[in-house]
């Protein structure tokens, strides 16, 4: 690997006794690495086949680092939501939210594409939590809003706004997490353009950015709120002296961790300052750099209930409770959701975050939020694949199909899938249990119901095919299954 010469010097005073062990880590392999979505899981437990797993990743409840890469995109329980490819360090946050959060909470991930963060904040939040996860770039949001709506949770909204937005939300969220945009090199090992657009003028550009960044979304911290900090990038002026910065500007304290020994977690480099940092050269992961503060609780106090009082004259979104009974069979426990209609689309609405989530929707550009249940068309109504991928899908609601492996790979390239025997109408096509997605037989044909713009793209199929997950239990006790 070719780096910057300022790089090196960089490194070489940052870490003047560890340089050496850290440059020959960086040409080992990447290490490969999924977090299991507990969720699906838990309802459909699957065994690793066997050689998969090399270890389980220390910090994370359902984190594994794999023995090789797979062909992912050939695996249909990728597309599913069965598991999330994550990069090892960045599981961390699970470790913090799990030890830091113990009452359910409104979370902003205000730098969420493509969402490998939100995934863990969705799934270790207490069960009542809420996640608005938003990523500035238009095209990154679809991106983020895809790989959420594969995880099949309904405690979600995905928007597309700029940081300053948040404005309109003084003192709303218990936590804010600022995944920042940074100068990557924490990356280097993965991605050769980090390398190559990697500067020290960059890095300045970065920190700078990362400042403006945090003082637009600040306000919408409550006060005693949680600010989680979090780079992929080494240097000091992207890390320490930024949360120093927030910590004496802003108004914050830094909350400690207790961390595992044995992990190969580095402190701060800056004294004062409570940090947790990543280096190749003692964990097996990519650089990482995580803070946490917490806002001064001494700020004038607003809860949401405020928020409340003053809104809904305009709201936009009517409420459907007359119609629930038509969309209530298509999820388990309807009594907590509510329904709403927007241009013919109806979404399902977790009755405790209903307001919240329509008060959110008033001011943000919502990308997608709750469970997208389906469209009206005319007379017909077509469910949409969020609802297949849902977790609260009721099981009985649809006829389904266990498709074979060739069959789920045709589905998802969004070809003619022409099954034996199919039931008619919409058919919930499922492989390992895991559902996939609709079709729709129409005796004469069968329409395919994947999201065009998700379609397996590639034509080949990879020469060996390799399976993450077996059905089949050989020796339960050898699988490292949580
Ligand atoms: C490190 S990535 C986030 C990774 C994500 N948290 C995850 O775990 O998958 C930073 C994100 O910040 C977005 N971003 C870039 N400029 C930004 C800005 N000025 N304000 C907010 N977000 C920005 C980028 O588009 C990118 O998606």
């Amino acid at each position: 690997m070719q780096l910057p010469e300022d790089f090196i010097h960089s490194i070489g005073s940052l870490i003047p006794n560890k340089a050496e062990a850290f440059f020959s880590a960086l040409e080992e392999d990447v290490p490969v690495s999924i977090r299991l979505n507990p969720v699906k899981f838990r309802r459909n437990p699957l065994c690793f086949s066997p050689g998969k797993v090399a270890q389980t990743v220390p910090w994370s409840q359902w984190g594994y680092y794999l023995s090789e890469r797979p062909s992912f995109t050939f695996d249909p329980l990728f597309h599913s939501g069965y598991y999330y490819v994550q990069e090892a360090s960045s599981m961390f946050l699970e470790y913090v939210v799990r030890q830091l959060v113990h009452e359910p909470a409104v979370c902003l991930d205000l730098c969420a594409a493509p969402g490998g963060k939100s995934a863990i904040l969705l799934s270790s939040l207490p069960e009542g939590s809420l996640v608005v996860s938003n990523e500035i770039v238009r095209q990154r949001a679809h991106v983020l809003s895809e790989n959420l709506i594969k995880l099949g949770q309904s405690n979600g909204l995905v928007c597309n706004n700029a940081p300053a937005d948040f404005a309109v939300f003084p003192l709303f969220f218990d936590i804010v997490l600022v995944d920042a945009p940074c100068s990557g090199e924490g990356m280097f090992r993965k991605d050769e353009n980090a390398v190559t657009e990697w500067s020290l003028k960059n890095v300045q550009m970065c920190a700078a950015r990362q400042k403006d960044i945090l003082t637009d979304v600040w306000n919408a911290l409550k006060p005693g709120g949680l600010l989680i900090y979090s780079t992929c990038t080494y240097n000091m002026h992207e890390n320490e002296e930024n949360v120093r910065w927030i910590a004496d500007e802003l108004g914050a304290e830094f909350v400690s961790l207790q961390v595992g020994e044995s992990w190969g977690i580095s402190p701060a480099l800056m004294p004062g300052v409570e940090a947790y940092r990543f280096f190749p050269y003692s964990v097996r992961g990519e650089g990482l750099f995580l803070s946490v503060l917490r806002k001064s609780a001494s700020e004038k106090t607003g809860t949401i209930k405020n928020y409340f009082r003053r809104k809904n004259k305009n709201q936009k979104i009517p409420l459907l409770k007359s119609e629930m009974a038509e969309y209530a069979p298509l999820l388990q426990n309807p009594e907590e959701y509510c329904f709403v209609e927007k241009e013919c689309r109806i979404t399902a609405l977790p009755h405790m975050h209903a307001d919240t989530l329509l008060l959110l929707s008033e001011k943000l550009r919502v990308v997608s939020l709750g469970i997208e249940i389906g469209k009206k068309k005319g007379c017909d109504f077509i469910p949409s694949h969020a609802l297949a991928m849902s977790t609260r899908l009721n099981p009985d609601a649809f006829c389904r199909y266990e498709t074979a492996y060739e069959q789920a790979i045709a589905y998802l390239r969004g070809e003619a899938f022409v099954p034996d025997q199919l039931p008619s109408g919409f058919v919930l096509l499922g492989y390992k249990n895991e559902p996939l997605g609709f079709v729709k037989n129409l005796g004469n044909r069968i329409n395919n119901l994947y999201p065009r713009e998700w379609r397996i793209r590639s034509s080949h199929l990879p020469e060996k095919r390799e399976e993450l997950f077996s059905e089949v239990i050989e020796d339960p006790a050898k699988n490292p299954i949580p």
